[in-house]
């Protein structure tokens, strides 16, 4: 047993577009996501979330909601990654540019999918929509899902 990898993933929303930013090193280079990354010993996911998202994109959110739980294992690694995905419509500051994340809105009608993870096109259209989901996503290399489930929840855990 391999404990799983505890990550965040925030979402800055208003009701036309949403910030994505472009990850220029690590885990994820090339592709458009929201901002996040691990949570630390002796920090709540929340904490993590709301760190990640200032240091990445300069923003503090105000009001973020957990909307999503996404399992990702990969081909060959015993760790599975555990995604905490969070929304915020209100937050302070201008979204600038950091050594990890290029930050650029969107219109909600045209996400860059081709440029982000490939289980994003799966469930950012109930992440736009408002709902809550939970997902498990089986990954070969960084480019195929060899399957996945995901499904509405009411609630998180
Ligand atoms: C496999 N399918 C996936 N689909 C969508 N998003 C994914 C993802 N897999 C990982 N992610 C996100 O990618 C970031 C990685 O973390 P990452 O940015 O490298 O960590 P952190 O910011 O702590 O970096 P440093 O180690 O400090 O450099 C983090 O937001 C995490 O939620
Ligand atoms: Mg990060
Ligand atoms: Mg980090």
């Amino acid at each position: 047993m391999v404990a799983n990898k505890l990550l965040t993933l925030v979402f800055v929303r208003e009701p036309t577009r949403i910030l994505l930013g472009l990850k220029k090193r690590g885990f994820g280079m090339g592709r458009w996501n929201g901002f996040g990354g691990k949570v630390e010993t002796g920090e709540t996911i929340i904490q993590a979330a709301l760190r990640e998202l200032q240091e990445e994109s300069g923003l503090k959110a105000k009001n973020l909601q957990e909307v999503g739980l996404l399992k990702f294992e990969f081909v060959g690694d015993p760790q599975l990654l555990e995604v905490h995905v969070f929304t915020s419509s209100e937050y302070e500051g201008k979204p600038t540019e950091s050594s990890e994340m290029k930050p650029q809105w969107y219109d909600i009608d045209s996400i860059p999918f081709d440029k982000m993870w490939p289980d994003d096109k799966w469930w950012f259209p109930l992440l736009l929509k408002g709902s809550k989901f939970s997902g498990y996503f089986l990954f070969e290399g960084h480019d195929d899902v060899l399957n996945y489930t995901l499904e509405e929840v009411d609630s998180l855990n």
